[in-house]
């Protein structure tokens, strides 16, 4: 027979097991994650999301928590996310949740991650551009990444924070500073205007969402947002009308879905999708998978600008390879060159933001 054990001593146990102190916290998910390679599990990644507890980051966080790939997941935010972890802990999936608030918890938040998910940051309301957000984002941007410099240089990073055009390069400049900064493991993320082209174009053809491939190369911005539809796949052509319907519209998802919402921000479900797919993306090219091709916000050779979306194939260090744009018809060409103009007074004021 088990021995009697004095139920508030149970209690006791399993709740130093639900809130243990840091340091054996850190080493219940070691063990947890040595069981797993053990019994010859896929290795787990650590991930980390900056801005958890926002509209992006909450639903973001419900996705990675879901994802077999990873391991452990910090949450981290300057509000909120001892209610976030606490909500998502409960989910019976593979990955150990850990919360962390405010500034003095950053540098535990950051500390022996692989990959950091960046949506922190203010949304836009209507009748703003993605630029409007500068000031505040930019700021954010930079104070976030001095912490992955110091604290996990070797790390992956998703910036999602806008405008994007300009987080990216403010995130190499702060690399560059810290002398940490490795261009092929740092991505914009620019799915959600993939998403959207796969979608749009899918609504159009009368196909299944799931089966369009749209190339969308540039940025993440109105005109610098440039679908290449002749390029998609399944090979089909368009009439002039849809391309025009179909470029504006990709160009402007965002300010459709701002509209709509009012003034209770932007997207944030579909992004959270797009940025939990790319992370995957990320994840399993760092797991040696073959093959990932996915278009992001780079520092490239691709264009003469320092900074463009285009193909990039994604292995164990980050960017691989940056495919080529491929060939452009004339509109793709002509709105190609009105992309470069704004991209590169975006990419600018990134870089002057970090040098000033
Ligand atoms: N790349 C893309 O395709 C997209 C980018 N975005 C951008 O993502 C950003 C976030 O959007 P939402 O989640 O809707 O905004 P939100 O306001 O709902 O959430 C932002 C979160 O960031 C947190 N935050 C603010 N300062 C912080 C700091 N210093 N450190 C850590 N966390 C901090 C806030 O507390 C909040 O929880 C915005 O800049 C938005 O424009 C949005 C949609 C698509
Ligand atoms: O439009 C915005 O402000 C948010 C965003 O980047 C998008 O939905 O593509």
């Amino acid at each position: 027979m088990e021995p009697r054990v004095d139920p508030s001593q149970r209690i006791a146990r399993i709740a130093s097991h639900l809130h243990p102190p840091t340091s054996q916290m850190e080493e219940i998910s070691l063990l947890r994650r040595s069981d797993c390679r053990a019994k010859g599990g896929a290795p787990g990644f650590k991930v980390a999301i900056l801005g958890a507890a926002g509209g992006i980051g909450q639903p973001l966080a419900m996705l990675v928590k879901m994802n077999p790939l990873v391991s452990l997941l910090h949450l981290y935010d300057v509000v909120n996310t001892p209610g976030v972890t606490a909500d998502i802990s409960h989910m019976n999936t593979g990955a150990v949740v850990r919360g962390f608030l405010g500034q003095p918890q950053l540098e535990s938040a950051l500390a022996g991650m692989d990959l950091i998910i960046i949506p922190a940051g203010v949304p836009r309301k209507p009748g703003m551009t993605r630029d409007d957000l500068f000031n505040i984002n930019a700021g954010i941007v930079r104070t976030l990444c001095e912490g992955i410099a110091k604290c996990c240089p070797g790390a992956i990073v998703n910036l999602i924070s806008n405008p994007v055009n300009s987080t990216v390069p403010i995130a190499a400049e702060v690399f560059k500073n810290a002398g940490t900064y490795n261009p092929k493991r740092l991505l914009g993320v620019t799915t959600l205007d993939v998403a959207r082209a796969n979608t749009f174009v899918a609504e159009v053809l009368g196909l299944d969402p799931r089966e369009v491939n749209v190339p969308v190369v540039g940025g993440h911005a109105g005109v610098t947002i440039l679908p290449l539809l002749s390029q998609v796949n399944p090979p089909c052509s368009f009439t002039p009308e849809e391309i025009t319907y179909l470029t504006d519209r990709i160009q402007n998802g965002g300010t459709e879905v701002v509209e709509a919402k009012a003034g209770a921000g932007s997207a944030t479900l579909s992004m959270a999708y797009a940025a939990a797919k790319f992370a995957d993306a990320c994840l399993r090219g760092m797991r040696g998978d073959a093959g990932i091709v996915e278009c992001a916000y780079v520092a490239s050779q691709v264009t003469e600008l320092p900074f463009f979306a285009s193909k990039v194939r994604l292995g164990r260090a980050g960017i691989e390879e940056m495919l080529p744009l491929g060939p452009l018809n004339q509109f793709e060409r002509a709105g190609l060159e009105k992309a470069k103009k704004e991209l590169a007074e975006s990419i600018q004021k990134g870089i002057s933001f970090v040098k000033k």
